[in-house]
């Protein structure tokens, strides 16, 4: 592409240099201008690129350890807002989405200011305000990612695919590269070398040329043809000093610090090596010290060190290499000599009209002018050939055209303004091509990297909003049912602690006093509670043992029935307890929490858990009260309690105690069914109680008679004996006849009082305390569960939410920095543009 060396919109910073032809008068001045220029323009390139480095830098710091960079890609162009008529176009609104997510979009305003700015697009927004052209709103430039793997692999069905991090990752390689590049363009503006190629026709004296700016006859001349070689003249400063020839062969990378790369050859054998060389085409490395001035020198000139390399003549074999040759990027400037005698050859026209392509300036050198004798009609002639070679050249011949002789000019003490002319017009256009070719694509390299961090910046600060926007929502929800929660906490103790309680306690004592009642009852030879058991029915005199057991297992098993009920009172209170705890979840626990699921069964409540031979538990449903009728294990499956004795049918312990003793016995609740003293009431009742056993046990009426006859013997005294027999025997059989019809109403009264009696001289605990305990120990204990799980549940949704809040209140504060981050970094950016005089179009 042709570059424009007068541009007629200057928005470079070259602009100052692009004066160049319109000088006049003190030509050394406006060198030492261009050169000044040059530096200036130079060192705020450096400062930008350092900054721009600065910012990569950190973008990449901040990329890996606090923000994942999202990269951002236009989608389908949204029709400009301008109305089609209007020529240029305005701020477009194009829809923004993201590589780790294609799905998403958002509605961007792109503007074109000093830097490419973008904005969320608002319904309200007056676009038409701004002008932005379709340029600024494309995509990336230097930090695009090629996502694409092959041909057919869309972006959008690839990328859907990619993770955020991995193209973070991308991203992050991609800054990489850029600041290796950035490294190399740094290289680039600060390396003061530049190359100027010396070409032209066979002897046209392009070697005296060069030995005219050099002021001394380094080159070798000849009247033939000689240089077959590429001679590149350079300063011998970057030879330490050193003024020799560096021969290179073909296909070998030079380097001056690796001796194996070239021959090290003595100045004065120059010529010498040229004639030996006339069929090789080499590359000559010719240092030389040049004692001038750097304001006069033109390889020392203390900006650019300018090295000179006379090629060969042009002919058919060489026409090739040197156009090749000249088109290299680090060739700067072409200088071509034409002898003044002989105008454009052919193979020079072909050279010229190619080159013109390449560098759009030529400079020309017309040489040998001295001989010339009609001047004017050559200048005219020549300007013509130039015009149609090269127009540009044409149009700034005053420059860049020269018609001088060399080889007068290398006469020493001999002035040639011509000459002085030539060779500053030269340095001036080395010095601001230079600037052209090297500071210009580090200006728009930077340029377009700004514009990409900006793009970069904008779309990320458009994500943190969004994102920060998404955390104060949330925030907004959580944060409200967390401070519920939290004052909610004690509450949801105390009450899941006060229904235990109340359950405990409640089913405790309703179990005490259902108990109490039930041993009352039996105490006074009443079922203790009237379902399921029934009290047999007496069946005579001689049935009177049986009757005695069948009433003493009734009983027993009617206050197993008393503790089964006392446990279906306490399955009620449970359910009201988990019912209330119920009640507390759905208080406490915010929506969206899992419920507990599992149904309370009442009926597993005073269950066994029981081991099945494959290790697995299984709770059986058999209750632990109800003995022989069927409810289990209880007082009725203990044998003790079920054992019928005499006492059971004549209690006359009790009977006298109860008739002599005020009723202390019911009071103490001590009641004795074995016999204690040998007192005669204790062995009259059982020698009645033997006199009885009439149809069941082994004592007979001999056991009885015999039992009064040992009564009497402890009646010492005759007088008593005298009386006593008879009434002590009429005293016996009516109470004898009278205990006998008492039987069915007396024994259910002895066996129950008898039963109340043993069950509350339970040793450790009494019947009632250990049922009372162990019901209440029940309730607690799937109140307990109950709470658990609430707690359980409550703790989980606290911790959640406290998570998220945390979460949602880290990703607010990041995306505000994050915000403010890439704030920053926009205007970072500008500056750098500000100072370093770039713009978009640099
Ligand atoms: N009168 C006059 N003769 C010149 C001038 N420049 C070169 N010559 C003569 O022209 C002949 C060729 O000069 P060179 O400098 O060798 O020409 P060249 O273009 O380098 O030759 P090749 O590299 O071999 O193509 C020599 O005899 C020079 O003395 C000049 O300005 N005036």
């Amino acid at each position: 592409m042709a570059q424009s060396y007068f541009p007629s919109r200057v928005t470079s910073p070259t602009k100052e240099l692009a004066n160049f032809s319109s000088f006049s008068g003190d030509r050394q001045l406006k060198v030492e201008d261009v050169q000044e220029a040059y530096i200036e323009q130079k060192d705020r390139l450096v400062n930008a690129i350092d900054a721009t480095k600065s910012i990569l830098n950190d973008i990449r710091t901040f990329n890996k350890d606090e923000w994942i960079i999202r990269y951002p890609q236009y989608k389908e162009a949204v029709e400009a807002v301008s109305p089609s008529s209007v020529p240029r176009r305005k701020a477009l609104r194009r829809s923004l989405s993201f590589a780790d997510d294609p799905s998403s979009e958002t509605q961007v305003v792109v503007r074109k200011k000093m830097q490419r700015s973008v904005t969320v697009s608002r319904i309200s927004e007056n676009v038409e305000e701004e002008e932005a052209d379709e340029e600024a709103s494309s995509d990336f430039n230097v930090l695009r990612l090629d996502l694409k793997l092959g041909p057919n692999a869309s972006v959008t069905s690839l990328v859907s695919q990619l993770e955020k991090s991995s193209i973070a990752n991308l991203l992050d390689e991609r800054i990489g590269a850029s600041l290796n590049h950035i490294d190399k363009l740094r290289l680039r503006v600060e390396d003061t070398s530049s190359k100027v190629l010396v070409t032209g026709d066979l002897n046209a004296g392009k070697s005296t040329f060069v030995n005219a700016l050099l002021r001394r006859e380094v080159m070798p001349v000849d009247q033939q043809p000689c240089t077959t070689a590429f001679c590149e003249v350079h300063d011998a400063t970057e030879n330490n000093g050193v003024e020799e020839v560096h021969i290179i062969s073909q296909g070998i990378n030079y380097d001056l610090n690796d001796e194996s790369t070239f021959v090290r050859a003595p100045l004065s054998e120059l010529e010498g090596i040229v004639s030996d060389n006339e069929d090789n085409e080499r590359i000559l490395k010719l240092y030389l010290a040049d004692t001038r001035t750097p304001s006069e020198s033109l390889l020392n000139n203390g900006v650019v060190d300018i090295s000179l390399i006379d090629a060969p003549g042009l002919n058919r074999d060489s026409l090739k290499t040197t156009a090749l040759f000249a088109r290299q990027e680090e060739i700067d400037v072409v200088v071509f000599v034409v002898s003044a005698e002989n105008h454009f050859t052919l193979s020079a026209r072909e050279f010229l009209t190619n080159a013109s392509k390449e560098k759009a300036y030529l400079f020309i050198v017309v040489n040998k002018f001295e001989q010339i004798k009609n001047k004017d009609k050559c200048r005219r002639l020549v300007l013509e050939q130039i015009k149609q070679l090269s127009p540009r050249t044409y149009e700034n011949a005053d420059d860049l055209v020269h018609f001088v002789d060399s080889a007068a000019a290398l006469q020493p003490y001999t002035a040639s303004p011509t000459f002085d002319d030539l060779e500053s017009s030269l340095r001036s256009f080395v010095l601001v091509k230079r600037s052209k070719s090297k500071l210009h694509p580090v200006s728009t390299y930077l340029n377009n990297l700004l514009g990409d961090i900006e793009l970069l910046a904008g779309a990320n600060a458009i994500v943190a909003n969004a994102e920060l926007e998404q955390a104060k929502e949330s925030l907004a929800q959580v944060k409200p049912v967390l401070e519920k929660m939290k004052k909610g906490c004690e509450f949801l103790d105390e009450g899941l602690e006060m229904v235990e309680e109340e359950g405990a306690n409640g089913a405790s004592s309703k179990a005490k006093v259902m108990l109490d009642q039930a041993l009352e009852r039996v105490g006074q030879g009443k079922l203790g509670v009237d379902s399921v058991v029934s009290m047999p029915s007496y069946p005579g005199i001689l049935g009177v043992w049986d009757y005695a057991r069948d009433v003493r297992r009734a009983l027993v098993a009617s206050l197993d029935a008393a503790v089964k009920l006392a446990e279906d009172e306490a399955r009620i209170v449970t359910s009201t307890g988990v019912d209330k705890i119920k009640h507390l979840a759905e208080d406490h626990l915010p929506a969206g929490v899992e419920r507990n699921k599992r149904i309370f069964m009442p009926e597993a409540m005073f269950s066994t858990v029981r081991k099945t031979p494959k290790g697995t538990k299984r709770r059986s449903l058999s209750v632990v009260v109800g003995g022989v009728h069927g409810l289990g294990l209880g007082l009725g499956q203990r044998p003790d309690m079920l054992e019928t004795t005499f006492l059971d049918l004549f209690d006359f312990h009790h009977q006298f105690w109860a008739h002599f003793g005020d009723g202390q016995l019911e009071k103490s609740g001590k009641e004795d069914d074995e016999p204690g003293a040998p007192t005669a009431l204790g062995l009259a009742s059982v020698g009645v109680g033997a006199l009885t056993m009439v149809g069941g046990q082994a004592i007979g009426a001999k056991g009885l008679i015999e039992g009064i006859i040992r009564v009497t013997d402890l009646f010492g005294n005759e007088t008593v004996k005298k009386w006593a027999a008879p009434v002590l025997g009429a005293v016996t059989i009516g109470m004898t006849a009278y205990l006998i019809l008492e039987l069915p109403n007396s024994i259910p009264k002895t066996v129950g009082r008898r039963v109340r009696a043993s069950v509350l001289r339970e040793e450790e605990v009494s019947f009632v305390d250990a049922h009372a305990l162990r019901i209440s120990r029940e309730t607690r204990k799937v109140l307990r569960l109950a709470s658990w799980d609430l707690r359980a549940r409550f703790n989980g949704a606290l911790e959640a939410r406290t998570q998220e809040v945390k979460a949602k209140e880290a990703m607010a504060k990041k995306a505000t920095r994050a915000m403010e981050w890439f704030g920053e970094v926009g205007s970072k950016s500008e500056e750098v543009r500000v100072k370093g005089r770039l713009s978009v179009d640099a």
